[in-house]
């Protein structure tokens, strides 16, 4: 059986969860160890594939779980705003370490390598690929591209302002078009990713509200302040 032909069966079986495994950067919890336990833990509690940025957790956590894992690599370029898994060598890296599903920044901004390199590379690795899109019409833009899994994670971090709430219409209109959705980005809560699948997401990917603490303290620490 596919990798996508199991990915379906599990969500199908499962649910959509998927857990991305992204510590705030610095904190005590950003160590490769911590990442894969933290993997192990979502799994463990209904996960049917994590998120994992870079090499070095992504090597940490695959020997430690069997479900797939999307990995990427986040960069901060001088020249463009994208960064989100930008070069392709990026690709032939997380491949090497065991990646299922690559995931790209789809958005239209100036970047270093095309969009269609990009989704070439991931699959002549034989990997699947996962478009990290703003709009609607970047979503669709990289489905007739032949990408796999269509994301909704830059919705919100293109503009000087960030909403409060995921992006709802997003995931309608690219699931009414036919995508394979993937809601990702501020489903801080069971309701709202519970929103994302009624409006037709094939899965979502919760991050944040699962494995920040320090976001999730926050906020806690913000709602009690008098
Ligand atoms: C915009 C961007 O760079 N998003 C990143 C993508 O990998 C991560 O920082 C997010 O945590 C992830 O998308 C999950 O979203 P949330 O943490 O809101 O559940």
């Amino acid at each position: 059986m596919s990798l996508l032909a199991k990915l379906e069966q599990s969500v199908r079986e499962y649910g959509g969860l998927i857990v991305s495994c992204q510590p705030v950067p610095g904190s005590p919890m950003d160590r490769p160890e911590i990442v894969a336990a933290m993997a192990q833990a979502a799994v463990s509690a209904g996960a049917v594939a994590v998120r994992i940025e870079g090499i070095a957790n992504l090597e940490a956590t695959r020997p430690l779980i069997s479900v797939p894992v999307i990995g990427i690599m986040k960069r901060d370029l001088e020249h463009s705003a994208v960064r989100i898994t930008p070069f392709l060598h990026d690709v032939d890296a997380l491949a090497q370490a065991g990646a299922d599903i690559i995931a790209f920044d789809a958005t239209f901004r100036p970047r270093p390598v095309a969009i269609d390199e990009l989704i070439a590379r991931i699959h002549h690795h034989g990997l699947l690929a996962m478009a990290d899109s703003s709009t609607v019409e970047e979503g669709l833009n990289c489905q007739h591209k032949g990408v796999e899994f269509i994301g909704t994670t830059m919705s919100g971090y293109t503009t000087a302002l960030t909403p409060a709430e995921p992006d709802l219409l997003m995931v309608s209109e690219l699931s009414r078009a036919g995508c394979r959705v993937i809601a990702e980005g501020r489903y801080n809560s069971p309701e709202l990713a519970a929103q994302a699948i009624d409006r037709g997401a094939w899965a979502v990917t919760v991050g944040s509200a699962i494995t920040r603490i320090e976001h999730i303290c926050q906020w806690f620490s913000d709602a009690v302040k008098r």
